[in-house]
């Protein structure tokens, strides 16, 4: 059934995703803060800055009046990145209490909130009163722009405790290059989005670096142990760190050249300074703002990361990588397990 759908944020994954709604059928409304980006979009059905050389379908509207995205549409889902999404959200309940509309809301952003350390659908939950929407679902697992752009064979999942809800979700995105597959645990699917992204700044510094395939495995081995330690004491199922959204969403993030996360890693690695790898990215990188979250949980709940630990001195205390990287080496001997 043809459903309208309001995309928020029209960077390289919110206007991809809006393109397979599209192309499922749905009446999708691109919501941009960016009125050159819309006119690009809707004139010349391009986003260059995000993702090059590709057509969008001339059925794909977009634009910067959040009420008329949302206007009548049965889903919203903010792919925003993470620092803004209570900001968007608050501007959405001012339209969805003038509209009296109660849509269902999904996500497919990956972080923490800097400061309360909320995963993102708990922001979301905090902001929107449960009368202005209906349950809020996580989209999440491996997945790049880019190849989803190409019509890539991709997977990933869709969560909410009520399952009839990741169904509907499930339902809204799958064709024949988008398997969705359900899941209830949310905590584990936000969690384990959240963590890899700062497993995968190590894994492309080691690149940077000129470390091996062994070392490239067991950091993405020890980071996996740190991310379910975490996202266990968050009240995940540890089962969930093996699926889509865990192990592998960190194997693509750990090995992909698409992955700005990995890529922000590559170049600190090489010996370019963090101001500099921000600004020449254009793009967000995640893990750096969801490491400072990470390391900050792990000292409050007392929970061992080294690896993470590591990634917070050389991004926020400027410490060497080199230097990091021996320092765990010269750790105590541990027990694999526990
Ligand atoms: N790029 C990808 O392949 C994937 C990205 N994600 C996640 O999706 C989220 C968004 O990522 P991308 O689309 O890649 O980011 P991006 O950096 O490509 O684009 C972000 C977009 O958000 C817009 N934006 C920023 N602040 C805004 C505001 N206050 N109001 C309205 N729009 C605003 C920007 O103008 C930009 O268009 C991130 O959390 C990321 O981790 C998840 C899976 C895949
Ligand atoms: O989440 C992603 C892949 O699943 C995107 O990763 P990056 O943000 O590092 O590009």
């Amino acid at each position: 059934m043809k459903e309208k759908v309001a995309v928020l944020g029209a960077g390289s994954w919110g206007s991809i995703l809006a393109s397979v709604l599209d192309e499922n059928g749905h009446d999708v409304w691109l919501w941009s803060n960016s009125q050159a980006q819309v006119d690009e979009l809707n004139n010349q059905h391009t986003n260059e800055r995000y993702i090059p050389n590709y057509k969008y379908s001339e059925t794909l509207h977009a634009t910067v009046d959040l009420k008329e995205a949302v206007d009548g549409a049965k889903a919203v889902l903010f792919v925003v990145p993470t620092k803004v999404i209570r900001l968007v959200a608050k501007q959405l309940v001012e339209v969805l209490s003038e509209l009296k509309q109660k849509p269902l809301i999904i996500h497919a952003s990956k972080g923490l909130e800097l400061g309360s350390h909320k995963r993102i659908s708990e922001v979301i939950a905090e902001e929107i009163p449960s009368d202005l929407r209906r349950e809020i679902v996580v989209l999440s697992g491996p997945s790049h722009a880019e190849e989803v752009a190409k019509k890539d064979i991709t997977l990933i999942t869709s969560a909410c405790e009520n399952l009839e809800a990741a169904k509907e979700v499930q339902k809204l995105f799958m064709n024949n290059y988008l398997r969705i597959y359900t899941n209830t645990d949310v905590i584990g699917v936000e969690t384990g989005a959240a963590f890899k992204n700062v497993v995968a700044i190590g894994a492309g510094a080691l690149h940077g670096l000129g470390y091996g395939d062994d070392a490239k495995a067991a950091l993405m081995t020890r980071g996996l142990a740190e991310i379910s330690r975490l996202g266990v004491a968050f009240g995940a199922d540890p089962l969930t760190f093996i699926g889509l959204s865990g192990v592998g969403d960190l194997i693509v993030t750990c090995t992909s050249v698409h992955s700005r996360n990995w890529r922000a890693g590559d170049q600190l690695g090489q010996g370019k300074k963090l101001d500099e790898v921000i600004e020449d990215m254009g793009m967000v990188i995640e893990g750096i703002n969801t490491c400072k979250a990470a390391y900050e949980l792990a000292q409050q709940k007392g929970i061992e990361m080294p690896i993470t630990e590591a990634i917070y001195h050389v991004l926020y205390e400027n410490k060497d990588i080199k230097e990091e990287i021996n320092l765990l080496m010269r750790r105590e001997g541990k027990a694999e397990l526990g």
